[in-house]
């Protein structure tokens, strides 16, 4: 098993020291433009409003990475420190064969920001095929990609069928690549439950309200058994195409959904299993990975 300390960031992660929100706002006017300036000079951040959220992620990439990013509207604004956390978590998992070899990976449901891949392959130059489903999506994560100059890494392509994960993809597409990982945040709710975006993913006698604003749509968000659901068809197609990748990974939105998983996983007799948490602050997620063959 993988885990990272307890309650900490990934020690790899540039976010574990807080950035420096004055700082960030002076350099940055649109940032600036949502940021609240107290009496003492100090500069804060509403993480509760959208378009703070927005700004405050488009800085963090643009300061750190370099990475010129854009978000369709409505849709998903994803924070920084997680996405960081599971690249570093792969980063792990992949061990000697990243320093050997060329990394390829999946991205599966990049979004509109495709930023899994975005941060793959600035980062580590791995080469990146993003699978996304919503044609809104699909056009903004593709400017995103033009706009940072990586089209010669990251492939985004559009997945027609929604019930498909790679399938598709590997039927049609004249590509004989193989894969080292996949990586997943599949959508969390569960379409066909009475009230599919009201579900809450923690226990509140437990751990605290977030404190952070929700965004995405619901199509973005739910489908049909919510993300148990979405992460057995990865694991019943990657017994297909085990072949072509190494390394298959998901996020889970819910800790109860550890077990199921790794239920789904022991019926199969899938044995190299790993599992870790992404802590963030207030926000913990968890993830899992699977390969029919030793793990590096
Ligand atoms: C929870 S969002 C994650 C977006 C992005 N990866 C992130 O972490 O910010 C899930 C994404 O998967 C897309 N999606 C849903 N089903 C899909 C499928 N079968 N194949 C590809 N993309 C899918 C949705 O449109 C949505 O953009």
């Amino acid at each position: 098993m993988v885990r990272s300390k307890k309650n900490q960031m990934h020690p790899r992660n540039v976010l574990r020291s807080p950035p420096d929100y004055t700082k960030l706002a002076i350099k940055y006017k649109d940032f600036r433009n949502v940021c609240s300036l107290e009496l003492t000079g100090k500069v804060t951040v509403n993480f509760r409003q959208e378009r703070t959220l927005r700004e405050l992620t488009k800085v963090l990439l643009k300061e750190y990475f370099q990475l010129d990013v854009d978000f369709a509207p409505g849709s998903l604004v994803p924070t920084l420190a997680l996405r960081l956390n599971y690249i570093l978590w792969l980063e792990d998992l992949l061990g000697a064969r990243k320093v050997n070899s060329k990394v390829r990976g999946i991205d599966i449901g990049c979004g509109s920001s495709c930023i899994y891949s975005l941060l793959a392959a600035k980062k580590n130059k791995w080469e990146m095929l993003a699978l996304e489903s919503k044609p809104q999506n699909i056009e903004y994560a593709r400017e995103n990609v033009k706009r940072n100059q990586l089209d010669g890494l990251i492939q985004v392509y559009a997945q027609p069928d929604k019930t498909d994960i790679f399938k598709t993809y590997f039927d049609t597409a004249i590509d004989e690549q193989d894969y080292c990982f996949c990586l997943c945040n599949p959508p969390f709710f569960d379409s066909n439950s009475a009230n599919p975006m009201g579900g809450a993913s923690r226990n509140p006698e437990r751990r605290p309200a977030p404190n952070n604003a929700r965004t995405g749509s619901a199509e973005e968000l739910s489908c049909a058994g919510g993300e148990v659901q979405f992460v057995q068809c990865i694991i019943e197609e990657s017994e297909i195409y085990k072949e072509r990748i190494s390394i298959f990974t998901s996020m889970l939105g819910v800790k109860a959904n550890v077990p199921k998983i790794l239920v789904i996983l022991k019926e199969r007799g899938i044995e190299h299993v790993a599992t870790t948490e992404f802590h963030q602050g207030h926000t913990t997620r968890w993830a899992i990975a699977w390969s029919y063959q030793q793990f590096a």
